[in-house]
């Protein structure tokens, strides 16, 4: 029986799985590399937005007054597309053709809509009167040029890449994506293609783990897996490690005769304890070689829950994000569930915000039982000291996507 008093706290193993993988560099890659990613200066506008008064309209560029009686018929001095680099003052009494984002030409202070007119093209009668300033785009109208448009820490998703580009921009500073290692362990693992032959499971942790990486917008590479042999996981390892941000490792660490990973880590920079926390409760952590190591236990459930706890927030807060946790729910409980003393359990559930913010417990709290966490959309915390949770019990939800 596990002294519950000798386990280590869960945010104090998340706290230092964080600290040993810590901030990434600043690295500026072209802007359609940028997504998701995170800015890591203000960004400041070198130009104004728009860079010139335009068109909002196609129609003809007027002076108001000359409009303010209709209909009434001016000449068409000019055509001006967009695009167009000199465009010449409209004269008083004169229309200039104009499309939609062409610059207003000097003299003119409206454009009245093709659909108010003839559409003429040498002479325009003119329906309807506009007002000075109608359908014209001013001149850093959306952006003065010298402010700050993005500040630091701001996360780059399609707006914000769009507005870089408006800009000027064809790359930006970022924190690059982190780059984790990914190799699963056990004698028992075959890949997917070959027989399974009695005690043999088809390895699932690699792509999972890897896939777990790349979705919190980290960079992953996976080793796939290697047998319970101290000898192969250095043959393994050893010549890759040195590219990489973090060795991220599932199996071998528990209380067994063949724990490979135990076996290859311990002394060697690598800390192996007990969290409190079910599932998950075996990990290890520390630097082998000069590089951040976490290392998960071998049932699926229990790697994908410690990945989601203890690294994910650390992938995350290297990349410079300041909110590195999942969103979160206040919701109730369809059954009740029951949990073990002194550990936080985090079962698998399915959560209906639309019927009043229920959670439904999906499966047992088996670490084995994958499936359930294939149907599950989130997390159902149980607190530490708790270990009978009613139907109806209020319970926070840690969402397995977004954040
Ligand atoms: N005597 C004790 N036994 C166990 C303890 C304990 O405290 N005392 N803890 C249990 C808990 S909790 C966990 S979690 C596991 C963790 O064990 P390991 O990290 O050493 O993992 P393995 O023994 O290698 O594997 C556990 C389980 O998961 C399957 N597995 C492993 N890797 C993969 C993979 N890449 N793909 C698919 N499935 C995988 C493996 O076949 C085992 O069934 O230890 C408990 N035991
Ligand atoms: O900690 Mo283990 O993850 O309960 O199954």
């Amino acid at each position: 029986m596990v002294d519950v008093s000798e386990l280590i706290r869960v945010a104090d193993h998340r706290a230092r799985v964080a600290a040993l993988v810590g901030v990434m560099p600043v690295v500026e890659p072209p802007l359609a590399d940028c997504l998701g990613l995170v800015l890591a200066r203000d960004l400041v506008a070198p130009i104004a937005l728009p860079p010139f008064d335009n068109s909002a309209m196609d129609g003809y560029a007027v002076r108001a007054a000359d409009v303010a009686a209709v209909p009434v018929t001016l000449p068409v001095a000019q055509d001006i597309p967009a695009g167009r680099a000199h465009v010449s003052p409209l004269e008083p009494g004169t229309a200039h053709r104009i499309m939609t984002g062409a610059p207003v030409p000097a003299g003119a202070d409206a454009v009245v809509q093709v659909e108010w007119t003839d559409a003429g093209t040498s002479a325009v009668r003119v329906d309807r009167a506009v007002a000075a300033g109608q359908n014209v785009r001013r001149a850093a109208d959306d952006v003065a040029p010298g402010s700050v448009v993005l500040a630091a820490g701001a996360g780059l998703g399609p707006a914000q890449l769009g507005l870089a580009a408006a800009l000027g921009f064809g790359a930006l500073p970022v924190r690059r994506r982190p780059r984790v290692l990914v190799l699963s362990t056990g004698s028992e693992l075959v890949g997917p293609g070959a027989p399974l032959e009695p005690g043999q499971i088809y390895e699932s942790n690699g792509v999972m783990l890897a896939a777990a990486v790349r979705e919190a917008g980290g960079e992953a590479e996976l080793l796939r897996f290697v047998p319970d042999d101290v000898g192969r996981f250095h043959e393994a390892v050893g010549p890759r490690l040195g590219s990489f941000d973090l060795l991220l490792t599932s199996g071998g660490v528990s209380a067994g005769a063949y724990e490979v990973v135990k076996d290859a880590l311990s002394g060697r920079g690598v800390e192996f304890t007990r969290v409190a926390m079910q599932p998950g409760g075996p990990q290890g952590a520390g630097r082998y070689r000069g590089v951040a190591v976490a290392t998960l236990p071998g049932n699926p459930v229990s790697a994908q829950v410690s990945f989601e706890v203890f690294v994910r927030p650390a992938l995350r807060a290297a990349m410079g994000f300041a909110r590195v946790a999942r969103p979160t729910a206040v919701a109730r409980l369809s059954s009740p569930i029951g949990s073990p003393a002194g550990r936080t359990q985090f079962r698998r559930g399915a959560y209906d915000p639309v019927s009043g913010r229920v959670v439904t417990p999906v499966g047992g709290p088996g670490s084995h039982l994958l499936s359930a966490l294939a149907v599950s959309d989130c997390l159902i915390e149980v607190p530490e000291d708790v270990t009978e949770l009613a139907g109806g019990a209020e319970v926070t939800v840690h969402m397995l996507h977004g954040g």
